[in-house]
């Protein structure tokens, strides 16, 4: 089963505690160590939003603010790519190509940015219609994908499972900027509906949840249903 797991640099490294980096590493070696062939994708996080936030008072533009960004969630890659010891490939794929090739290799392929005016939601999208993956995965700080932002509107409805196109909708009505939060971007949604990747929003903020929800289908997040199939999911533990 070949997996993409988008870590949100929210999830990963909200502060620089190697306890957090070890725990994520460890679940993707869970992972791995099942037969999963596994690409990550690390976001920029908080640092990233910092970094953004001063270079935009200094006059810098979006595009160079999204540089920055592509900057940060490469150096938050190298942490996992630390952790990872000898299981990841050495440094960030900067090319969907390399880690492809990386993964074909069996190694654990870590992805940052890759281009200005997206975020790595979408790097992870194009990664995982890249290498055909079964399961694209999003480990983010929100229990899943909601009608509203949950952290500004206390009314804001669950979903336990959606089509890519509703994923689209409510997604096209969050603002882009540099640093912006959404669980996952426009441009992420529009390409797991082109590609039908099945795809799990969930709270990563354990790394537990990752294995449960990759390995038994087990989660409490958003299950975003390919049009066109069924609701049955098959999950790697039912062979
Ligand atoms: N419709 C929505 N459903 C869920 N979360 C949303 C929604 N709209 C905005 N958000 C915000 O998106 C944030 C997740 O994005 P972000 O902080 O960039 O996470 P990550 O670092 O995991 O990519 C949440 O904290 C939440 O406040
Ligand atoms: O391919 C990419 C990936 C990231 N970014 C920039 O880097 C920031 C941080 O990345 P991301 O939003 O994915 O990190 P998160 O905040 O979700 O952890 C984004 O807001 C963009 O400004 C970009 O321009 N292109």
């Amino acid at each position: 089963m070949r997996v993409v797991v988008s870590i949100g640099g929210s999830v990963l490294a909200p502060d620089l505690a190697h306890e957090r980096v070890e725990g994520h590493a460890d679940a993707i070696e869970e992972l791995a160590d099942a037969g999963c062939e596994i690409g990550a994708v690390v976001g920029g996080g908080g640092v990233a939003r910092d970094y953004i936030g001063t270079a935009r008072e200094l006059g810098a533009n979006e595009i160079e603010l999204d540089d920055i960004g592509i900057d940060v969630t490469r150096l938050n890659a190298r942490l996992l790519i630390a952790a990872l010891g000898g299981r990841a490939a050495p440094s960030p794929a900067k090319t969907y190509e390399d880690a492809g090739e990386a993964m074909r290799r069996d190694d654990v392929a870590v992805m940052g940015g890759v281009v200005a005016g997206q975020t790595t939601d979408a790097v992870s999208a194009a990664l995982a219609e890249y290498t055909d993956a079964d399961l694209l995965l999003y480990a983010t700080s929100v229990p899943g994908v909601f009608s509203a932002d949950p952290n500004e509107d206390e009314d804001a409805k669950h979903f336990e499972e959606m089509t890519a196109g509703e994923l689209v909708d409510i997604i096209a009505d969050v603002e882009m900027n540099a640093g912006s939060s959404a669980p996952v971007d426009l441009l992420a949604a529009k390409l797991i509906e082109r590609s039908g990747v099945r795809t799990i929003v969930l709270d990563g903020t354990d790394p537990q949840r990752i294995v449960d929800a990759v390995l038994r289908g087990e989660h409490d997040g958003t299950d975003v249903i390919p049009e066109g199939t069924d609701d049955q999911m098959t999950y790697w533990a039912d062979g």
